[in-house]
């Protein structure tokens, strides 16, 4: 695999840096390790299967969630939604998960935390980023591109209930054919955080696009 190709200048630069297997519960992924130039952010993707054979690619693209994907915190539903998604990939043979360092939708760990306690105090997801200084949400998805060009990917189907994230992807030249929702893990903790990204932040949670009534895919 050689380094992710030149990209133009308001793109960021990105290095390709190494490759290795990555068995899990469900299939054995490649896992692509990537280094931003400019923030020295290291951003990994898995893939699995032939994805550059230019049909469609069952892809998702994750935000870092620490507290979700790794502490099983159920204030969100990040870790639930990157198991779903990588069962999703397995069960079709063939995808590619990118797990950007987006922490906290881009405000990072300390700063989520900080978040979470605002909210605690009644604010909800978006109002305890704002009173904190920040956008509702902080992310660009330019990275994508340099991605998944490395890997030949142009035509998705992306698994995701965001719809900005969709736009983001189409302006960057990405062909989104499908979006397949990731609705799962609904509790008393996370409720009242899924209904206000549905209503501040556009995210489709409708539950006719739920997979299944106990979260399962
Ligand atoms: N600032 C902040 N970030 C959060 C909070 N809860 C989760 N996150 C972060 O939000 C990001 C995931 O955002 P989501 O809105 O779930 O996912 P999305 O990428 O916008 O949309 P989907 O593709 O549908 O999952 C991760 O970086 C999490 O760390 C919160 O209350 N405040």
């Amino acid at each position: 695999m050689t380094q992710a190709s030149a990209s133009p200048a308001n793109v960021p630069q990105l290095d390709y840096l190494t490759s290795c297997a990555l068995p899990t519960p469900w299939a054995q992924f490649t896992l692509h390790a990537f280094v931003e130039h400019a923030t020295g952010k290291e951003h990994l993707a898995m893939v699995l299967g032939d994805v550059s054979n230019g049909e469609p690619v069952l892809a998702r693209v994750h935000s870092e969630c620490l507290t979700g994907d790794v502490l099983f915190s159920q204030r969100c539903d990040c870790g639930a939604q990157l198991e779903g998604a990588l069962k999703k990939i397995a069960a079709e043979g063939r995808g590619v998960l990118l797990y950007l360092r987006q922490e906290g939708r881009g405000i990072g760990l300390v700063n989520k935390m900080r978040a979470y306690r605002l909210q605690e105090a009644g604010a909800d997801t978006v109002e305890a980023n704002l009173q904190l200084g920040f956008h509702a949400d902080a992310r660009n998805y330019e990275l994508v591109q340099p991605m998944l060009r490395q890997f030949g990917i142009s035509e998705l189907k992306l698994m995701t209930n965001n719809p900005r994230k969709i736009d983001a992807l189409t302006r960057l030249g990405f062909n989104v054919s499908e979006r397949v929702p990731l609705l799962v893990n609904r509790n008393s903790f996370n409720n009242n955080y899924l209904n206000t990204k549905e209503a501040k932040l556009g995210h489709m949670m409708r539950p006719a696009e739920t997979v299944a009534e106990d979260g399962e895919l």
